[in-house]
């Protein structure tokens, strides 16, 4: 029924009401009859679950300082990668630089907190700092269920990070967010990262062993800052690459990840200056092996032990660290037994292919990651252990500057970084000479003013050129003196 306003009257929506009761009740009779109770049950619990109006809850993860005695890497990792995050509206930092580290850290204070958003999740993190209520100043311990070690190992104050987040993103912050943290605090620890440089410490005493000493390496030298074949470059760098990312690859094939590289070419032409760049753009330390301070293979044995991964050994001068007896070794022998005879035979002095064979056997079980580098002015007079296919991975040439290779030291030195009147004439002569990156990087650096700067490298460049072609000049004279006398020789001085 419906009222002369269009409105339904009063006792329209109590029949109305009426109507809907009985079929509830009529339902309801025959949900009991019908369905099972513990079908009910799971029925009336979930339609409860999806129609009970519910406040967002919270969720805290707390990461403490310390997990037992040990340091919990989880907390380490949160406060490098807190630096990044700290909110620029913070009332309270705390900052630190200790003498070996290049940045000044930030981190949070007691009791402040920052918000950080991760695909769109909120997440709060605060730095939770308590006094250990554990200890006093006599020591005394109340706690039953901690050994009192462990309090003092952790000092008098507790730290922990909360992270408080809505709980529905649970799975995204354990399961991504978490990770995420992880391999960002890695990459700013790398970042951070100050490389060493490990030499060996000679003892005062015959009897004391040879040690490795460590200062911290600041060797300028970059990728960018090498001249060499741009193609050469970017082969090493992608060479190397490859060589981080295989480690999977290297454990399923069998074989020790390390990777050698031979470095050869004259003097002055940036073998050592690859080295550093090759340290820098991995962030591994060097270990400097000088072979003509190590007496035996104990003492070798002893400083290879010592080394640690993610390393780049290096042994300079190759062709003059060690001597070369043993062209005809047998390659077969095991490592330690080619290695004690080629010592037996030759006191206090390293064959390469015991060296070598050693160095593989023992990174085989205990290395990773690591590079050994060898660099040599004379290729052709290397044992052919060093130049078998295999045995380096890579021989990398540096050779005499080239035009190409002095644009780059032009823009480096003299920040000339397009033409210069004076370039023509350079490169003309760089073309028609052997001159190394070295001797060029000396001309460049001797003035402030880049055209003094190149006038002198001119002028030295022609002097060089008409003085070794003095030289060359003499040497065709000798040479053709020598075979004039050789030819008037009476016939009988040859028996
Ligand atoms: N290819 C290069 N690119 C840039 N600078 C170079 C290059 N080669 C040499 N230099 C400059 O010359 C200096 C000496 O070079 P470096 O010590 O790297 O040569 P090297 O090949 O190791 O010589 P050696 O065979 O005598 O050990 C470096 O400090 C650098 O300033
Ligand atoms: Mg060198």
């Amino acid at each position: 029924m419906v009222s002369l306003n269009g409105m339904p009257s009063l006792s329209s929506v109590f029949s109305a009401y009426a109507a809907m009761s009985a079929s509830v009740m009529v339902f309801r009779t025959m949900f009991n009859q019908l369905v099972p109770s513990q079908v009910q049950a799971y029925v009336l619990q979930n339609v409860r679950y999806y129609f009970t109006p519910r406040t967002p809850s919270r969720m805290t993860l707390i990461i403490e300082e310390q997990d037992g005695i040990t340091r919990n890497d989880l907390y380490d990792a949160f406060e490098v990668y807190m630096c990044t995050k700290v909110c620029p509206n913070a009332d309270r930092l705390k900052i630190s630089k200790s003498s070996k580290e290049k940045h000044v850290n930030v981190k949070l204070a007691r009791s402040e907190s920052i918000l950080d958003t991760f695909q769109g999740v909120e997440i709060v993190w605060s730095f939770v700092c308590e006094k250990n209520q554990k200890t006093d100043i006599n020591g005394s311990y109340s706690d039953e269920d901690e050994p009192l070690s462990n309090v003092f190992v952790r000092g008098l104050e507790r730290k922990h990070f909360e992270l408080n987040f809505d709980k529905v993103h649970k799975d995204e912050v354990l399961g991504t967010y978490l990770p995420y943290v992880l391999d960002k605090a890695q990459a700013i620890k790398h970042e951070k990262k100050i490389l060493k440089l490990h030499t060996l410490a000679y003892p005062m005493s015959h009897s004391g062993s040879v040690m490795w000493q460590s200062v911290n390496l600041k060797h300028p030298s970059t990728f960018e800052k090498v001249a060499m074949e741009p193609e050469l470059k970017n082969a090493v760098i992608e060479d190397l690459d490859r060589f981080l990312e295989r480690k999977e690859f290297y454990r399923k094939v069998g074989k020790a990840w390390k990777r050698g590289y031979l470095l050869y070419g004259p003097p002055g032409t940036g073998k050592s200056s690859l080295i550093g760049a090759i340290a820098n753009y991995l962030k591994f330390d060097i270990y400097d092996l000088q072979l003509m301070n190590l007496g035996n293979d104990s003492s070798l044995r002893k400083v290879m032990l010592a080394t640690a991964n993610r390393s780049i050994l290096v042994i300079e001068d190759i062709d003059c660290s060690v001597g070369l007896p043993d062209r005809n070794a047998v390659y077969s022998e095991s490592t330690s037994q080619a290695f004690n005879t080629d010592k037996r035979r030759h006191d206090s002095q390293f064959s390469l292919s015991g060296l070598l064979n050693f160095i593989d056997g023992l990174w085989s079980s205990c290395g990773d990651e690591r590079i050994i580098i060898f660099t040599t002015n004379n290729k052709e007079k290397l044992d052919p252990a060093l130049l078998r296919p295999g045995r380096m991975d890579m021989h990398i040439h540096m050779s005499y500057l080239t035009p190409q290779g002095f644009k780059l030291l032009a823009s480096n030195y003299l920040d000339i970084h397009d033409q210069h009147p004076r370039f023509g004439e350079i490169d003309e002569l760089i073309e028609s000479m052997k001159v190394s990156p070295a001797e060029v990087a000396e001309e460049l650096m001797k003035s402030n003013d880049a055209d003094a700067c190149l006038g002198g490298l001119a002028n030295f460049l022609k002097r060089k050129k008409m003085e070794t072609s003095t030289e060359a000049k003499d040497d065709h004279q000798a040479a053709d003196e020598i075979q004039l006398r050789e030819a008037k020789r009476p016939k009988s001085d040859d028996h």
